[in-house]
């Protein structure tokens, strides 16, 4: 063990175990979860080579093997609650996707949502045992955002109760789901749906694509993999093209919309359920905001512990990295966010399960809130995590660059989230536009509850213009802090409301005001989420009932509220201590990096970073890594360069 992080966790002033019992939720959550990850680390199965140097085929193929084993194994141990599998997941894919992620993410949670009973009883038996592997086909070559153009028809023949299946155009192939270019062999398919000569918009199929016994294409399907990407490169995004593949009537996922046998269509009680799938993703892609962040900081901090470099003082040894205040000042502020995104993650989660408990009695009126909510905490949090990584990986100087230190893997696994499930800018203008509706409300005098229930204020406070009330206050209470950050959100609201209102004025369309204020709308949206975090974040220290703990992550707090105050000062009073504060902060918060690192309790096959291991012994695990690259499997590679030497 390096003796640099010995001393680190000699010197932390709580105890790790704690603070990993309270973000698994309890001990014996905790026991559990390791107990889960121990199953596959001590698993030989699972000893497979670094995907790094592998080729493209052969890290598919690899996936396509653990995926199944996983399958095998997790009926083997009788883990079937869908947190279970997913510690257990989790931990055998590190860093990477797994092959059949779409069928676990997507395929079912949509026939779990969407089906009736019928359809539930004919197709989850056959999902769930891996007969149907499915995946979900939204987008295509032509639009991802907007889906309401998507061009697949889906036309009902009442003469056979089928439905048949078309992509017209170039423009209208599906383009990027996850394993359909080789894996599945069933994908839910959005169509627009006509029947009886009338489009009715977009609605979910379930489309067989390959044949279940020999996997090849069925007939009028033209299937196949997009090719190599910026990562996921063990996952074959696909394309998929229909000419007139027929489907039974009873294909439709119909728990909500109903086309009948003759033809006529029953609406659903509102469309945007068929949307439901990209919701529930959005929501769980918050935690996954926080695992990938906590997982580089782990990494870039525990690397700052041993590394040493430069001077501090003239003659002295050099110093741990660590200790470099400009260091610091990159590696806690993202600290202090992977403990914020943790438990907007675990708030994400919960709030959706127990929104869409009410969806399913039949009460949709929180559905705006929850799209909102999940729209704009997934684009908040993933660009945060995003440029996070970059930073850690920097902070890492030379060393961050290798594959080894898993810095890149990380980045290029969770960049695509930004995009994927909602392109951020496009979620962050949903966000928007429930903001402005809920700003009118409350000006025409409604009572709002919720995350903006902070807007009925705007009445109250009127005619003061927000822009002119006080902002921060006491940068030492979180509490003050968390008023400051309402107050932004509710100017922000306000100016992106006055600026489409200006336009409006100027009597061009609803859709030009609202194209012309999108930079304001979009800024609204991301002052909204950071209230949103900042004040669940406060939220949670208020549970936290041992005082080391609590007075460790309330620093956290500060420092995450302090230093999103600096980013974005223009829209804040300028205080001249809160930089000083900062820097106090950062003091404060150094004796514990690494314990409050060690606490998010990744062990060394999951973190997968030669930089980050626990032992801190990282020159000898770097130069055993190289050892292992493919190049250096014989000494002479090139026989080119041989050539070369001997012609001189
Ligand atoms: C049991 C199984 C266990 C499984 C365990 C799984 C555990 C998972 C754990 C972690 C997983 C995390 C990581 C997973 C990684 C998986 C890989 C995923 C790969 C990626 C897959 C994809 O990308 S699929 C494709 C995604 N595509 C999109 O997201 C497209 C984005 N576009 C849209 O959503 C929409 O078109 C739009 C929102 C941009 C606009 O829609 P539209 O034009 O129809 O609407 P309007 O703008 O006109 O608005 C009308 C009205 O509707 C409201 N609204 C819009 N969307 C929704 C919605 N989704 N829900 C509710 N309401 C919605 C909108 O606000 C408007 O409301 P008004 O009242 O009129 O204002
Ligand atoms: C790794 C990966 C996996 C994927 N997996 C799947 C899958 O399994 N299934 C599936 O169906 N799809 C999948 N996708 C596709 C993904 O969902 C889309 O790429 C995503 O929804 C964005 O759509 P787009 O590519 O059309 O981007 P575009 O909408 O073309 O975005 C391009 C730019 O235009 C801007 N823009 C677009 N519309 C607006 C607007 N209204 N206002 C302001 N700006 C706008 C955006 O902000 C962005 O800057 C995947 C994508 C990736 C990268």
């Amino acid at each position: 063990m390096n003796p640099d992080i010995c001393r680190e966790r000699e010197n932390a002033t709580f105890n790790t175990e704690t603070l990993t019992n309270m973000l698994d939720g309890s001990a014996e959550k905790t026991r559990r979860r390791r107990e889960i990850e121990s199953l596959v680390i001590n698993d030989p199965d699972f000893q497979h080579d670094d995907p790094n140097f592998m080729s493209r085929s052969e890290r598919y193929d690899a996936a396509v093997k653990k995926s199944s084993q996983m399958i095998m194994k997790l009926r083997d141990y009788g883990i079937s609650d869908p947190e279970e599998i997913y510690f257990y997941k989790r931990t055998a894919r590190r860093t990477f996707h797994e092959a059949f992620g779409l069928h676990y993410t997507m395929f079912l949670p949509t026939l779990y949502s969407q089906c009736t009973p019928e359809q539930q009883k004919k197709w989850l038996p056959l999902a769930e045992n891996f007969k149907a592997l499915g995946t979900y086909a939204q987008t295509e070559l032509g639009h991802g955002t907007h889906i309401r153009k998507l061009e697949t028809t889906a036309t009902y023949d009442p003469s056979t109760q089928e439905f048949v299946l078309n992509c017209p155009t170039v423009s209208s192939i599906k383009w990027w789901p996850g394993g359909l270019g080789k894996t599945s062999n069933h994908a839910i398919v959005l169509a627009q749906l006509y029947t009886l000569g009338k489009c009715h918009g977009l609605h979910a199929f379930i489309v067989p694509i390959r044949c279940m016994k020999t996997h090849q294409p069925l007939p009028g399907v033209t299937v196949g993999d997009i090719g190599p990407k910026f990562g996921f490169e063990e996952v074959d995004n696909g394309y998929l093209k229909l000419e007139n593949v027929r489907i039974p009537r009873e294909n439709m996922l119909m728990k909500y919309a109903q086309v009948e046998p003759d033809g006529s269509y029953l609406k659903p009680p509102s469309d945007k359920l068929t949307y439901g799938t990209m919701v529930f993703i959005r929501a769980m892609i918050v935690g996954e905001s926080a695992r990938a962040l906590s997982k580089s900081c782990t990494i870039a901090i525990r690397y700052s512990a041993v590394r040493h470099q430069s001077e501090l003082r003239p003659g002295e040894p050099e110093p741990q990295i660590l200790d470099y205040q400009a260091q610091q000042y990159k590696l806690f502020p993202l600290l202090a966010a992977a403990y914020a995104f943790t438990f907007v993650g675990q708030y994400m989660s919960d709030t959706y399960h127990r929104i869409t408990g009410h969806i399913n009695q039949g009460d949709f009126s929180q559905l705006p809130e929850l799209h909102a909510l999940a729209a704009g905490l997934k684009a908040f949090t993933t660009w945060t995590a995003n440029a996070g990584i970059e930073v850690c990986r920097m902070a890492c100087g030379g060393h961050g660059y290798l594959c080894c230190s898993g810095l890149p893997d990380i980045y290029v696994t969770f960049t695509p989230t930004c995009t994927y499930e909602g392109e951020n800018t496009v979620m962050m203008l949903q966000t928007a536009r429930f903001l402005v509706k809920c700003y009118r409300q409350a000006r025409e005098g409604q009572q709002l509850s919720g995350t903006v229930s902070y807007l009925n204020e705007q009445q109250r406070l009127q005619p003061q213009p927000v822009s002119s009330r006080p902002t921060v206050v006491n940068i030492n209470d979180l509490a003050s802090l968390v008023e400051a950050y309402k107050l932004r959100a509710a100017k922000l609201v306000e100016v992106a409301a006055k600026s489409l209102q200006g336009e409006l004025q100027r009597s061009i369309s609803q859709e030009d005001a609202w194209n012309n204020s999108s930079i304001e709308l979009v800024r609204a949206s991301d002052a909204h989420c950071h209230y949103v975090v900042v004040e669940l974040f406060a939220a949670k220290l208020s549970e936290i009932s041992d005082t080391a703990v609590h007075s460790v992550l309330n620093t956290l707090a500060l420092l995450y509220a302090l230093h999103g105050i600096t980013l974005n000062s223009g829209d804040f009073l300028q205080l001249s201590q809160i930089t000083q504060r900062i820097k106090a902060l950062l003091v404060e918060i150094r004796p514990n990096a690494v314990a409050l690192v060690d606490s998010f309790d990744y062990n060394d096959e999951m973190l997968n970073s030669v930089l980050g291991r626990y032992d801190g012994n990282v020159y000898e695990s770097m130069f055993e890594w190289a050892k292992r690259s493919p190049l250096n499997r014989t000494e002479v590679r090139s026989f080119i360069i041989f050539n070369i030497i001997q012609k001189k």
